[in-house]
């Protein structure tokens, strides 16, 4: 099964949810994957390329890599390899492979080609598709990166055989995020199927890249509609920096941050208690943590001045309107968040 997706520039690439294929290239090839990927898949992927020449970087596993170290090691491999404007890189691995890949090949000689090969069913639903790239730093999660769009994106949902539980509960929190942004029958049929289902996960991988893809083929930068696939987010991405990037998976910490804006949509009056309940149920259904202990309401508001959503001292929020839509919005006063937030201190 195929998804296309147009950019407004009118270039385009498919996504296609398959078992992988042979595919041959002329040209040198790099594929950029971690040691716990590669110990699982990495044969099965070799056996499916046939290129110029082919070469593979390991980088260390774990969001704590995505820095600006690892961007360095891996360009020193394709520097070492010789490689050139017509080369390719491959991201094969999770999202932190593919945000790291992405930017590598968007600043390698001012930009190479790459190939998105997801493993996690996070990176198949979301992070493989649309082309945001980049790195944490200590300010904050992806605050340095490019938009460097994929020439191809290959989900096989074979992968996810070996995936830990915990990592596919963080990959389903970013299924919710689409469903309950845009739609509400896709979120009635998550209340009423097991995503556990062989079945059940492609149907839910396809309704993901397609509502994604229809996203960023309006607004690829993020000028305005593309803000809602940051829903969860702005309080996900404090506190992934607040706890290292060591406590929670970045899912996981879009779980929380969902709930939290939630809150935020029932306080203003957009969400029932009735509807934000619901969402937190199919959550937990799958494990996916909903609470979290924040320490000082004034710290965690501050950091939302460095969200990348937030325009000259304006925090923009992204809060559901019922289940099936949203509203991107910067007009949710200081006093009401910070009231929320004061429900996250015990
Ligand atoms: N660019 C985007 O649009 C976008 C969207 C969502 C998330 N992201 C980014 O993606 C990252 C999170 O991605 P993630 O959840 O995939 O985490 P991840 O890349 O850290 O992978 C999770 C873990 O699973 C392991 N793994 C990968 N595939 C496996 C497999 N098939 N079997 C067993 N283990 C496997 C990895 O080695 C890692 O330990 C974050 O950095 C987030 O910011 C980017
Ligand atoms: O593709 C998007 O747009 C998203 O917001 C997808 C998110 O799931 C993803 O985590 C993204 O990396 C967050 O982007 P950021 O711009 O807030 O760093
Ligand atoms: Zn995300």
């Amino acid at each position: 099964m195929i998804v296309n997706i147009t950019l407004p520039d009118n270039t385009s690439y498919d996504i296609t949810i398959d078992s992988l294929k042979k595919m041959a290239f002329d040209r040198k090839v790099v594929v950029v994957t971690n040691p716990t990927i590669s110990g699982f898949h990495l044969d099965y992927l070799i056996d499916k390329l046939d290129a110029k020449e082919l070469s593979v970087v390991t980088i260390p596993d774990g969001e704590k890599y995505k820095n600006m170290s690892t961007i360095e090691s891996i360009l020193a491999h394709c520097f070492e390899h010789k490689l050139n404007r017509s080369s390719l890189l491959i991201a094969f691995g999770g999202g932190v492979i593919g945000d790291m890949t992405g930017f590598a090949a968007s600043i390698y000689q001012r930009g190479i080609d790459f190939i998105q090969i997801p493993t996690t069913l996070l990176s198949q639903v979301d992070a493989s598709v649309g082309g945001k790239t980049g790195i944490n730093n200590k300010y904050g999660k992806n605050l340095v990166g490019a938009f460097h769009q994929p020439i191809a994106v290959y989900i096989d949902p074979y992968f996810l055989s070996t995936l830990p539980k915990r990592e596919f509960g963080a990959g389903v929190a970013e299924i919710v995020k689409m469903a309950v942004t845009f739609n509400k029958e896709f979120f009635n049929w998550l209340e009423e199927n097991d995503l556990n289902s062989e079945e059940n996960i492609k149907i839910a991988i396809k309704k993901s890249v397609e509502t994604k893809a229809w996203v960023v083929s309006q607004d690829e930068k993020e000028k305005g509609l593309r803000a809602a696939l940051n829903y969860g987010h702005t309080f996900g991405h404090v506190i992934e920096n607040e706890t290292n990037y060591n406590t929670y998976l970045h899912g996981e910490a879009v779980g929380i941050g969902m709930v939290m804006a939630n809150e935020l949509a029932v306080k203003v009056g957009l969400m029932s208690e009735d509807e934000a309940f619901r969402v937190k149920k199919v959550l937990e259904k799958y494990d996916i943590p909903t609470k979290y202990k924040i320490k000082d309401v004034e710290d965690f508001y501050e950091h939302f001045f460095l969200d990348k959503k937030s325009l000259d001292n304006r925090i923009k929020f992204i809060v559901p309107k019922g289940i099936g839509d949203c509203e991107i919005t910067d007009k949710i006063s200081k006093d009401i968040v910070i009231e929320v937030l004061k429900g996250f201190l015990k």
